[in-house]
């Protein structure tokens, strides 16, 4: 039968350093075998917060993983709020669909209740794993392959007194943090790197790189100061017709317009290539403002950050709201059943609180469309529109939405 534990039951526990080995094998198993790069490897080993992880075991053989970073996640409104950052979530094959996953989110989920953190998040291999567990797709990214001796690029005034200077990645990590640092209050989903998360930036296996160059590095300085960074691999090619190379963005981040627009403007301009392919790029990104033809970079749109409201009080309260609002949501939560009832939210842009009630719901939604749209990139209208969220009360709807909106867009920088 499925989801239902057959046969032996793996023991479930907290991970041991001497353990990792394992734990690990067992994960790259389960996402097709090929090894990683021995410098990736080690870094996740150095970022595994042992306390955090968890392990299932059977005949001293590990057969299923889930671990949760300690996390800072920007909200809107700019707050940094504690979040558990799922990840290395395996089962081996011979084990799928017995409900081990089950019994590690529920764990999961107990322990981030206990730490005191209301969200957890987490990026999903597969997007119809997670929503069972009340989380939601909060967060989408956009790849384009633009065409860049199509696109016309046009910039602001202020762009020819940004100086590019070529850099090694790893001497100009420091530089390219603080400038990372200083823009992660600024965009809901983005998250405080901690010591040591700064070198997956710079991570470059000869094994990632596909044909393409090293991991090459640009800073954008006005006046001696770091305002800007662009990482990238230059893939050459040569057809026919000519050179024909293209240009593989790794990271892109930029205080300010004019800096954007001269690191944009660099990578469009680079001698043999056409072509500028940029994954898992913010949504409202200015690259798309900065063209005349948008449809030469041929965006698309992929889920990215998804989010649970552990508790759901703490979450709403923590954020602050675009428009004022007061409504009650009848929240349904089935795995986390803390949660499920009515609150009311009330709140502006200068804060908010979430408060048990018993008056009369205005909205009725599962906590996993809350966790959708609690970033403010998914609108509360929109899951009405799919039947996900209902009004009660007239007004309610409009009200709540265009609060929990955001602008900027919510993004993910980074997988983990
Ligand atoms: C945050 C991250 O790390 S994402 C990475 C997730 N890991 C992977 O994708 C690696 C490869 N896959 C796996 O390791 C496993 O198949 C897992 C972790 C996805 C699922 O583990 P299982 O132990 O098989 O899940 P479990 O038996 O608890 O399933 C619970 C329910 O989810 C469903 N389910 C599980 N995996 C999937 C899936 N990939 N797609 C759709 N439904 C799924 C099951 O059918 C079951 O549904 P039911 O309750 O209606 O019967």
């Amino acid at each position: 039968m499925a989801n239902e534990l057959t046969g032996p039951v793996p023991e479930l526990r907290v991970l041991k350093p001497e353990e990792w080995d394992k734990l690990y094998a067992n994960l790259i198993r389960a996402f097709g075998g090929t090894p990683e790069a021995e410098e990736e490897r080690e870094l996740w080993r150095a970022l595994t917060e042992y306390d955090r992880f968890l392990g299932a075991w059977e005949g001293g053989e590990c057969v299923a993983s889930a671990g949760a970073f300690r996390f800072r996640l920007t909200v809107p409104g700019g707050a940094s709020v504690a979040a558990a950052g799922v990840t290395m979530v395996s089962v081996a094959a011979t084990h799928r669909r017995r409900g081990v996953l089950t019994s590690m989110m529920r764990r999961q989920l107990d322990d981030v209740r206990s730490w005191g953190e209301p969200l957890a998040v987490l990026t999903a291999s597969e997007p119809a794993i997670y929503g069972r567990f009340g989380y939601g797709a909060a967060t989408f990214q956009a790849d384009a392959e633009i065409d860049t001796r199509r696109a016309g690029l046009s910039v602001p005034p202020g762009t020819d007194d940004v100086r590019l200077r070529y850099v090694d990645p790893a001497d100009a990590l420091d530089a390219c943090e603080a400038v990372y640092a200083r823009l992660v209050p600024g965009r809901p989903g983005m998250v405080a790197r901690g010591p040591g998360w700064e070198r997956l930036g710079v991570l470059d296996p000869e094994s990632d790189r596909g044909g393409a160059s090293p991991l090459q590095c640009v800073v954008a300085e006005r006046d001696g100061r770091t305002v800007g960074y662009a990482r990238f691999r230059v893939k050459p090619s040569w057809g026919p017709g000519g050179p024909d190379g293209e240009v593989l963005l790794s990271a892109l981040e930029a205080l300010d317009p004019a800096a954007g627009a001269a690191l944009w403007r660099f990578l469009f301009d680079i001698d043999l290539t056409s072509t500028l392919v940029a994954r898992g790029r913010p949504v409202d990104e200015s690259w798309q403002y900065l063209v005349s033809d948008i449809r030469r970079g041929r965006p698309t749109l992929k889920d990215a950050l998804y989010v649970r409201l552990v508790d759901v009080g703490a979450a709403l309260a923590a954020r602050t709201y675009r428009a004022p609002v007061d409504v009650v949501l009848e929240v349904e939560d089935a795995f986390c059943p803390w949660n499920a009832g009515r609150w009311r939210l009330s709140g502006d842009a200068k804060g908010a609180s979430c408060e048990r009630t018993e008056d009369a719901a205005d909205l009725a939604l599962s906590v996993r469309e809350l966790g959708a749209a609690y970033l403010g990139g998914v609108g509360l209208t929109a899951l009405a529109s799919a039947g996900r969220v209902r009004e009660l009360r007239d007004g309610a709807l409009a009200e709540a939405s265009l609060a929990f909106g955001s602008d900027p867009a919510p993004w993910l920088p980074h997988g983990f």
